[in-house]
């Protein structure tokens, strides 16, 4: 009988080491990548409840397009006065009305250059004499692009870095000055990305700043406490954004297998990130300050695993493996 199994697992082993298991083993042959998705399907709709921010102001920085412009909607979908900034005046104009004319709350288009310190003390001002100083503040504004490190010129570092951590900084700091004159609490969000913590080649000034930013957060999140306000991070994965898939993967030739890698088999979409950033804003969140949120679909933990390959095994092939690991005596 021990022969029997013994032999079967001999010819058995002999499959394991060819080449078609070899594929398996590190292609994504095997278990179909994305199929899972329909396990996870993302809701569109407002999670909170109508009127959640009535009487709130909301500033979002990078509020015309991509995930700053679906914020700003369901901001302003649940009773929010949203103010965006950005550098394109016409592209936030086109955003605010849009949103406006959808939900009946104004939306307030401000042009304003993160980098420039000057620039967002007049952003404030402006703010200040449309609505008044906001409740929430939503630091979204990023540049990034792909690119080997020796390629970058020092116009190139400095240009990411700025925008993503001096930017967040200056807005962060001169409205927190202004609501600590004013006495009047804040929820304050940053956007960064779940390689902020892992870092990663090719995008290396984007992970410096965004890991600059969640140190800037967290640090503020003990320090102003005191002063009524709460700081929070959220990390998100891969959500298809023109600004961020036109210079992250430029040919959508790496699409694929980012969603492979993603153990929920999909990208998130800008209203499920709309939502989570509208709840840690809201009062329902009055509890929640230093908290760094990931929201990836499981991407992060999914490249960080060592054996998480293994998830392309068979059932078969795992009949055989366990015959072969059991079969070894010693060291
Ligand atoms: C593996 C597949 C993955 C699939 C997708 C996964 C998605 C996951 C995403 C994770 C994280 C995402 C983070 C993000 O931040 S995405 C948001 C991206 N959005 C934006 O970047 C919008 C705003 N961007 C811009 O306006 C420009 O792209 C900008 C370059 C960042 C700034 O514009 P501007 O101020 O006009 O700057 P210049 O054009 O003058 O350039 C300044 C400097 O930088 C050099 N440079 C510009 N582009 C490149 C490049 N592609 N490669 C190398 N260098 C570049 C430029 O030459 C200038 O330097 P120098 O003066 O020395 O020539
Ligand atoms: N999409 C994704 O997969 C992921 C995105 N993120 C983060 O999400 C956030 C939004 O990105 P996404 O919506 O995808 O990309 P977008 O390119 O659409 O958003 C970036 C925004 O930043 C604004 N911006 C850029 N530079 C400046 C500046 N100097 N001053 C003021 N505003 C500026 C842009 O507006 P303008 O050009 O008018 O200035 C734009 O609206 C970013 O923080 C990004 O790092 C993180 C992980 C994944």
């Amino acid at each position: 009988m021990a022969a029997r199994v013994l032999g079967r697992a001999g010819r058995l082993a002999a499959v394991v080491r060819s080449s078609a298991l070899q594929l398996r083993l590190h292609g994504s042959a095997g278990l179909r990548f994305g199929s899972q998705a329909s396990f996870f399907p993302p809701l569109g709709d407002a999670m909170l409840p109508s009127g959640s921010f009535n009487n709130h102001v909301a500033l979002i920085t990078g509020g015309g397009t991509g995930l700053g412009r679906a914020m700003t909607a369901t901001l302003s979908q649940l009773g929010a006065q949203c103010i965006i900034a950005s550098r394109k005046l016409d592209i936030l104009q086109r955003t605010a009305e849009e949103i406006s004319s959808q939900t009946g709350n104004k939306v307030h288009a401000v042009q304003c250059d993160v980098r420039d310190p000057q620039a967002v003390s007049q952003c404030v001002d402006q703010m200040e004499a449309l609505t008044g100083l906001p409740d929430v503040i939503i630091n979204n504004a990023a540049g990034n692009f792909v690119c080997p490190s020796e390629r970058l010129s020092p116009n190139a570092w400095k240009t990411i870095t700025d925008i993503v951590l001096n930017g967040t900084a200056f807005v962060t700091l001169e409205l927190g000055k202004r609501l600590i004159q004013n006495q009047k609490g804040a929820s304050f969000l940053a956007i960064t990305t779940i390689y902020a913590e892992s870092g990663s080649g090719f995008v290396v000034p984007s992970a410096s700043a965004k890991a600059g930013v969640e140190a800037l957060y967290k640090s503020l999140a003990a320090e102003w406490g005191r002063y009524g306000h709460r700081f929070n991070i959220i990390q998100p994965g891969p959500i298809r954004t023109k600004g961020a898939f036109s210079r992250l993967d430029p040919t959508g030739a790496f699409e694929k297998a980012t969603i492979d890698r993603i153990p929920t088999g999909r990208l998130g979409t800008p209203a499920e990130i709309a939502n989570l950033a509208a709840y840690v804003s809201s009062n329902y969140a009055s509890w929640m300050s230093g908290a760094v949120i990931r929201f990836d679909g499981g991407e992060y933990v999914s490249l960080a695993g060592e054996f998480n390959e293994l998830r392309s095994v068979t059932p078969d092939q795992w009949k055989i493996l366990e015959v072969m690991i059991r079969n070894t005596k010693g060291s």
